[in-house]
């Protein structure tokens, strides 16, 4: 196992109402545990995975970067004493992601599941998509994931032109940062937002739990006639009763989606407390792909509706949250959209969003050969 940190960019800090997100540091994990495992082609399945901690919604990149080179002391511990590799690197690489705490060390986890994933669905053939399914029992994983645009705070008129250029670009489906200004701007913005790109597109609204009960019942009298989607995170995480409170008083008007709230309380408080319509599930908040997926089955079985979203990652983990979203049938358009976030990225992207949607990989594991020239 190997672990290198990875510094990019944002084109433009991304405004949200918990702060300016202008950098993403991380690490790109690699394993190689499936060498000569039996399935008689003698070549290892390299596989390739990404930790990019934000702090916030996970562990800080310290954290990370300890937690993850722990791993690998104890991965080599292991393998080395024999001088074995292989099959026996499989074995270790597993019993070292049981180490990691996912509430602990989510993008560690993260970094470390996804790299055997990936690694496993190449060995096995299938797309990481296909392999996620199965592992789930789900039926056979969409060709396509729906996406948002991500739109920051800025002025109702710059809001309103940066949602009008998504939807000339193909989005139905834009999701404004609010929660910045006070809320007669944000209702501005919103406004503007929906005269610019029409009645067809759906507009989301994340408020990044900026605002009080007050302002927070005020904006869903105020955004009642403006069809959102969702109002997201509008209460702190920790006001899991409020937010209960304020879908009622919503009603169908303006739906709610809870994201902070989740590694607040966890998903099963959040469900029990009925106080989501949607639920916001990124990849690297939770810990992995796998446990992605196994939250978003959990909620539709609740009735709330998952949505996929990152944590403004680098290609190698959207990539994996676009096969996340790719398993979860009719899945809601998703947060996936954030690589044009990004000035630079670790290499081009294998699924590039067209028109508001994204092609899944069909290559074998996470992109096939797509990671392999990365640095390891
Ligand atoms: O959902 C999206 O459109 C993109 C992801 C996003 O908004 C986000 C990115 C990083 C940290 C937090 C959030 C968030 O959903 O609050
Ligand atoms: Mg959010």
């Amino acid at each position: 196992m190997r672990v290198r940190p990875f510094a990019l960019d944002l084109r433009a800090p991304l405004g949200t109402a918990n702060g300016e997100i202008d950098r993403r540091e991380g690490f790109v994990v690699a394993v190689d545990p499936t060498a000569d495992d039996g399935d008689g082609d003698g070549v290892p399945a390299p596989g390739v995975g990404e930790a990019t901690p934000l702090p916030g919604w996970t562990e800080s990149l310290s954290a990370c970067e300890s937690a993850l080179q722990t791993v690998r002391s104890r991965i080599d511990e292991e393998t080395g004493a024999t001088g074995a590799a292989g099959a026996t690197e499989a074995t270790a690489a597993l019993d070292a992601l049981g180490t990691l705490d996912p509430t602990e060390v989510p993008a560690a986890r993260h970094g470390l599941a996804l790299a055997l994933g990936d690694a496993v669905a190449r060995d096995a053939e299938r797309p990481l998509a296909t392999w996620l399914a199965a592992e789930h029992d789900l039926p056979p994983p969409a060709d396509s994931v729906p996406v948002n645009a991500t739109i920051g705070d800025s002025p109702p008129a710059a809001t309103a032109s940066e949602a009008e250029r998504a939807a000339a670009a193909g989005f139905d489906c834009v999701k404004v940062k609010v929660g910045v200004r006070d809320l007669d701007e944000d209702v501005d913005r919103l406004r503007a937002v929906r005269r610019a790109v029409g009645p067809a597109v759906a507009i989301r609204a994340d408020a990044n739990g900026a605002w009080d009960r007050r302002t927070a019942e005020s904006a869903v009298d105020r955004l009642a006639t403006l069809d959102l989607a969702y109002l997201e995170q509008p209460l702190p995480a920790a006001d899991l009763a409020g937010a209960a409170a304020l879908r009622e008083r919503a009603g169908d008007e303006v739906p709610i989606a809870l994201d902070e709230s989740l590694g607040e309380h966890g998903l099963e408080s959040v469900l029990a407390a009925d106080a989501a319509d949607a639920v916001v599930l990124k990849p690297m908040a939770l810990g992995g792909p796998d446990r992605a997926l196994a939250a978003a089955v959990r909620a539709r079985e609740a009735g709330v509706d998952p949505v996929v979203t990152t944590t403004i990652d680098a290609v190698v983990a959207r990539t994996a949250a676009v096969h996340v979203a790719a398993a979860i049938p009719d899945i809601a358009p998703c947060g996936l959209a954030t690589g044009s976030l990004l000035a630079g990225d670790l290499v081009a992207d294998p699924c590039p969003v067209d028109a508001g949607s994204i092609a899944v990989p069909t290559a074998d594991g996470l992109a096939g050969e797509a990671f392999d020239s990365l640095p390891r």
